[in-house]
């Protein structure tokens, strides 16, 4: 599928994000400043992406994800845990950078920092009910199937 992307950074103009691998899920998101900025722990930014991009098909939805590498080793996750992006948005692409480690990071220009993952999505109507036809779990969550 091809996605409308505006360049809003020209160093973005030669490295649009790409999949990395051909089974790739995520094209990975830069963070396009202009000097190191170091985030102390627990800080967060937000970090323009250098790009805008319309989904415009509301069948789709695009969302920002954490790179596991810098999740998990450096701590280094969204401020707004997941970052959804509407296909109606038309403005730029921003990543909430937050730094959950207990030591400070330095974010480089164009670092690779997250990743975008387009995705279905289906709009839904509301039908009012009194009673759901019956379930083998009916109301049971939060762990009633144990753990084992
Ligand atoms: O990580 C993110 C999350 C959102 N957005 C943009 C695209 C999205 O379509 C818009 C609104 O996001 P959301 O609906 O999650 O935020 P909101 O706080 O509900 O703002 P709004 O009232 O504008 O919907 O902000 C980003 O650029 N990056
Ligand atoms: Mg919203």
């Amino acid at each position: 599928m091809k996605l409308d992307v505006k360049i809003l950074d020209e160093r973005m103009r030669d490295q649009l994000p790409t999949y990395a691998t051909t089974g790739s899920a995520g094209l990975d998101l830069r963070a396009c400043l202009d000097e190191p900025h170091t985030l102390a722990p627990g800080a967060s930014l937000l970090v323009p992406t250098g790009i805008s991009i319309y989904v415009q098909d509301p069948r789709y939805a695009a969302m920002i994800l954490p790179r596991s590498g810098l999740g998990h080793k450096n701590g280094i996750v969204l401020g707004n845990l997941v970052g959804l992006i509407d296909a109606d948005y038309q403005g730029p692409l921003m990543v909430s950078v937050w730094n959950r480690s207990q030591e400070a990071f330095v974010l480089n220009p164009m670092e690779r920092i997250a990743q975008l993952v387009v995705v279905p999505v289906m709009q839904v109507t509301f039908n009012v009910v009194d009673t759901f036809t019956e379930t083998e779990r009916g109301a049971g969550g939060f762990g009633s199937t144990g753990s084992h």
